[in-house]
């Protein structure tokens, strides 16, 4: 298996996003964290986004609203390689609509080495991590960020049928 690699650079590309019971505070988290924040390109779903944008007076991009579709936005971001962090604060204590297209931002996050933070203290921890420091503060540092290798996965033989007979598909 061979790894690739991609670089966090110093902008960052950071999705902040939360549930409606969490709102307040992922917004009380990133107001405290305005200063730093405010210095990467900030992306949220569209509700957050915009109480976001109200309570901090920064400028962020808004995909759609989780429910509507802003959960996959974000997911192909991430599969895109154009999200570095995502700080989620997702409800545990309540069943969602959309829990599918949460499960699969999740997911996805993971499948990519993406950094993920659900709850304050990780988020407290990424913000003020070596790693986050040196490659923000420091001109020429960047992470390097391993991409996992699926070329093994995206070379699998299917077995498929055909005319009643089976037939390997090698792709
Ligand atoms: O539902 C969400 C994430 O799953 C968040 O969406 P909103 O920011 O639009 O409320």
């Amino acid at each position: 298996m061979v790894n690739n690699f991609r670089s966090i650079h110093k902008a960052k590309h950071i999705a902040l996003v939360a549930h409606d019971h969490k709102k307040a505070d992922l917004i009380d988290w990133a107001y405290y964290n305005r200063k730093l924040l405010i210095q990467h390109e900030l992306i949220s779903t569209g509700t957050t986004g915009k109480l976001l944008e109200e309570k901090l007076q920064i400028p962020i991009k808004k995909v759609f609203s989780g429910p509507l579709g802003g959960d996959q936005q974000l997911g192909a971001m991430i599969a895109e390689g154009k999200l570095d962090i995502i700080i989620f604060f997702w409800d545990p204590m309540e069943a969602q609509p959309h829990d599918s297209d949460v499960k699969a931002l999740l997911r996805l996050a993971v499948a990519w080495n993406i950094l993920m933070a659900c709850n304050r203290t990780t988020a407290d921890f990424i913000l003020t991590s070596v790693f986050f420091i040196l490659t923000s503060v420091l001109m020429d540092e960047d992470y390097p960020v391993t991409i996992p290798d699926y070329s093994t996965y995206l070379k699998r033989k299917l077995l498929v049928e055909q005319n009643n007979k089976e037939t390997v598909l090698i792709y």
